[in-house]
């Protein structure tokens, strides 16, 4: 089911800025998103407009081309699974994802045999099968957290939003749960919308990740697109650690302030004139030591093992900048003429320079 939002503007008396500022977004049939931003950023707004849950001043919410009016209309079409899931303590896990069957209007309610045997397919699908008479108290956070999306997903819905659902797990569970998500999407032929702030979840299970900034869509593209061709230097930070190097380009060339910063080249249609170049860690270089005197060499100093990179930091002027190396690239040498910063991304006024 395709989800499509038109010029949604969301305000609240009270509030300077629009909670929502003209958003607008295309999600087709079948698609992962990903809805990232800093706090406040205005996320969950976006989600719970989508689902229905709070009314605003303009624009439409659209489900397969048909524009929906209020949350009757959304009913059973949409899952939700909020960031704190509450699972009804009082009712076991099978009462509690039948839940969504349970309350529909007796007309549309399926008979109780369909009801039993559609928990008994969901338990299975969430992956415990055994635990439908247990109650949540006993449960792993983990497994109250398949509960909850079977409970979303009872009524059999064509669009599933998440707002932070892992946010309470632990960073292992959490990484074998998104994968296992994205895998029930698939199987399931699911419209998914979750919002994260873990960027690395988003940039792992989504096929696009739409990034939020004070009510508005700043960037909306492939994780591919987003780490190559971030828009603004708030996209470039946000996404990942990123060192910053001021300093103008002139004549196709970019010179950082500092002099032990090689000077690169940069597309030649570029404009002279102060530019930011934005690079992360693992994507800096050393230049091999010249023979002749030049600037004082730097030196890479070790800072330890994290996550498959060596850690080093550089002296560059009066700030210790952090450089990652693959450990498979061992042997590296540790000290340089200058840092070679030939892969940064350029900014001109927090826009990127194309
Ligand atoms: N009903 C409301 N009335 C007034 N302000 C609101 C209301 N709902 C949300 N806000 C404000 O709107 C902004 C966006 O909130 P929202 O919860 O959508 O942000 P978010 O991006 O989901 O943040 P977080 O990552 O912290 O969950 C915040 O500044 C919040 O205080």
């Amino acid at each position: 089911m395709s989800v499509e939002v038109n010029a949604l503007l969301r305000t609240v008396p009270g509030a300077q800025a629009p909670l929502l500022d003209n958003v607008s977004l295309h999600v087709p049939d079948g698609m992962f998103v990903a809805l990232v931003g800093p706090s406040g950023a205005g996320k969950t707004t976006l989600l719970r407009a989508i689902a229905g849950l709070d009314p605003y001043r303009a624009g439409t919410v659209s489900l397969d081309g048909h524009v929906m009016t209020g949350v009757q209309a959304r009913a059973g079409k949409i899952g939700f699974v909020f960031q704190n899931y509450a699972l009804f303590p009082h009712m076991s896990v099978a009462r509690n994802i039948a839940f969504g069957l349970d309350v529909l209007p007796a007309a549309t309610r399926p008979p109780r045999a369909q009801v039993a045997a559609r928990v008994a397919e969901l338990l299975d699908l969430m992956q415990i099968p055994t635990l439908g008479q247990a109650y949540p108290s006993r449960l792993s956070g983990g497994q109250r957290q398949r509960v909850a999306l079977a409970r979303a997903l009872a009524t059999g819905p064509g669009v599933l939003l998440l707002d932070e659902p892992f946010g309470a797990l632990d960073p292992i569970v959490r990484r074998s749960i998104r994968t296992w998500l994205r895998d029930l999407h698939d199987r399931l032929g699911l419209t998914t919308i979750l919002v994260t702030h873990d960027q690395e979840e988003a940039l792992e299970v989504a096929d696009r990740i739409v990034v939020m900034q004070n009510g508005r869509i700043v960037q909306d593209a492939s994780p591919q697109e987003l780490d190559c061709n971030p828009a603004t230097d708030f996209v470039m930070e946000f996404l990942g650690e990123a060192v910053s190097f001021p300093g103008h380009v002139q004549g196709g060339m970019m010179y950082a302030q500092d002099e032990a910063i090689q000077p690169f080249s940069v597309p030649a249609h570029l404009a002279d004139g102060p530019a930011t170049a934005m690079i992360r860690p693992y994507e800096i270089g050393l230049v091999p030591q010249a023979t002749d005197s030049g600037p004082a060499p730097v030196r890479a100093v070790p800072r330890g093992v994290r996550g498959g990179y060596r850690h080093y930091a550089v002296q560059v002027g009066a700030r210790s900048v952090p450089f990652f190396v693959a450990q498979e690239r061992d042997g590296l040498a540790l000290e340089g003429r200058a840092l070679d910063i030939s892969r940064a991304r350029l900014f001109r006024d927090g826009r990127a320079c194309l």
